[in-house]
């Protein structure tokens, strides 16, 4: 079942405060950003990356392409002030039949081939779908550092990328709040918007988006414990 896929790269990465886009930041010699495309090029499924990428990044960006070999990326997009707006860049670079498309964080190198299938799968049978994780935390309702309430944590699901729609739907969705400036974290908060059903596939906890210092530690060991996965008598993660 053949997928594009839209990688928004294009941010600041101010939360990890590194004096540049996260996204160059390199784990056991390889740049963040070539984790998570190496596994779209490594995907049989995938036909055809976008990448969206920061105007001063589109040459840093196809250096990191050509270097680690990802023949799928088609076009090095240029993004916009917000994730959302990057995200619709990208999409309109999307022609020809509808299809499904996914748009995954350039951030989130660790997202599983049995995962990616899953949500492909899902999507082709109810329209729109994401990948995400039941909340392990008690959540609360805070203002003015006080709780106001105590959320009922039962149904409540972290919701990561990638996530996948139908292309022309998601167009239209983007092209809607952009007119009507609704704003999002996500894409499926837009489809949700414009009235669209949306499925959970249960994805995996090692999804991680990389946003803050503690997460390279994080990160740095998913990397070792997944080189090392060739043994199966260790626990994957
Ligand atoms: N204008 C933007 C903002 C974000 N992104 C991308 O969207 C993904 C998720 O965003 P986030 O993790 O918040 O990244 P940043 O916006 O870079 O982080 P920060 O908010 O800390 O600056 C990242 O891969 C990021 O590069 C993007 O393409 N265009
Ligand atoms: C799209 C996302 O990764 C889903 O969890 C998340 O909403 C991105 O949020 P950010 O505000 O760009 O960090």
């Amino acid at each position: 079942m053949m997928y594009s896929i839209v990688i928004p790269a294009a941010g600041q990465g101010k939360r990890m405060r590194a004096g540049k886009n996260k996204q160059f930041i390199v784990l056991n010699q390889i740049p963040l950003i070539a984790y998570t495309l190496k596994v779209f090029e490594e995907d049989e499924w995938c036909k055809q990356i976008i990448l969206v990428a920061n105007e001063s990044e589109v040459d840093a960006m196809q250096a990191i392409v050509d270097t680690h070999q990802i023949s799928k990326v088609s076009k090095i997009t240029v993004g916009g002030e917000e994730r959302q707006q990057s995200v619709y860049e990208g999409v309109k670079q999307l022609t020809g039949p509808d299809e499904i498309v996914l748009v995954h964080d350039g951030a989130r190198p660790f997202i599983r081939k049995a995962s990616i299938h899953r949500l492909v799968q899902a999507a082709k049978d109810a329209g729109s779908a994401v990948v995400a994780v039941p909340m392990k935390d008690t959540v609360k309702r805070v203002v003015n550092g006080t709780i106001e309430e105590t959320i009922n944590r039962s149904s409540l699901w972290s919701v990561q990328t990638p996530q996948a729609f139908w292309r022309d739907a998601l167009l239209a969705g983007h092209k809607k709040a952009e007119e009507q400036d609704f704003k999002a974290t996500d894409d499926a908060s837009i489809m949700e918007w414009i009235g669209a059903k949306v499925v959970v596939v249960e994805g995996d906890y090692s999804n991680l988006k990389i946003t803050t210092p503690e997460d390279l530690l994080m990160a740095e060991a998913i990397i070792r414990k997944r080189s090392l996965e060739h043994d199966s008598s260790r626990t994957r993660i």
